[in-house]
């Protein structure tokens, strides 16, 4: 039967990439998304703004929400001192299952866990499951839907600290309507928005970045 197009993104990552070399990972999927098949990494242009980010952030625990095939697991794990960790979560097993490969392929999959299955779900396991008290750094690129009930949820856990940073991809493409008024109305954030275009296209999309202020 047909391949699908995650698989086919594989496939392009192992023809062209060096093992351990992250960033042949990221210029191959991004030159496939270009040149072959669109897909929905964040790209390059919102993953050079991902990047300064998680870069002026420095943090040591990091939940990331929607792997898909694990590129901006990629973007953001290759910027993370030694020792610290980067939760991915992603509900479909298929992405997983390429994710995971990717990940390997970048040389990275000891600063990673992958976790299958729904964010709801692992959301309140965070402490008992994966000893973590709060990350410092959460990366929203999953159902449109989830953000705002993800967010809610992760307040309530008590899963973000004060100056814990989130960025959501996706703000204005397929746009989230919910939670960019949430979290530019709510007096517990600080946030900002930064205009980019959806990866590998012309039309406008964008970053929101939210610091939690306790
Ligand atoms: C399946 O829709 C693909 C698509 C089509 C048109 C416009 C945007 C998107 C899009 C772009 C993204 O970066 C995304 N990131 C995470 N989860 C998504 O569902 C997602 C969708
Ligand atoms: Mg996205």
């Amino acid at each position: 039967t047909r391949s699908t197009r995650p698989q086919r993104l594989l496939k392009a990552v192992q023809k062209h990439a060096t093992r351990g070399d992250p960033q042949s990972v990221i210029s191959a999927i991004d030159h496939f998304c270009r040149h072959s098949e669109w897909a929905m990494n964040i790209g390059d242009e919102k993953g050079s703004i991902l990047d300064s980010v998680v870069s002026e952030v420095n943090p040591e625990k990091v939940l990331e929400l929607g792997t898909y095939c694990g590129y901006s697991t990629v973007r953001i794990a290759r910027l993370l001192p030694p020792g610290a960790r980067l939760i991915t979560l992603e509900f479909n097993a298929d992405y997983a299952a390429i994710a995971r490969q990717v990940i390997i392929w970048a040389g990275l999959e000891d600063k990673v866990q992958l976790v299958e299955g729904a964010s709801e779900d692992w959301i309140p396991r965070m402490k008992e499951h994966f000893g973590i008290e709060t990350f410092d750094f959460v990366f929203l690129d999953h159902w449109k839907d989830r953000y705002l009930p993800d967010t809610k949820l992760m307040e309530d856990c008590g899963l973000l600290r004060k100056g814990t940073v989130l960025l959501a991809d996706n703000v204005i493409c397929p746009g989230v309507p919910d939670y960019l008024a949430y979290v530019r109305n709510s007096l517990s954030y600080k946030s900002c928005y930064f205009k980019s275009h959806l990866e590998y296209t012309k039309a406008e999309d964008g970053l929101e970045k939210s610091v939690f202020l306790g």
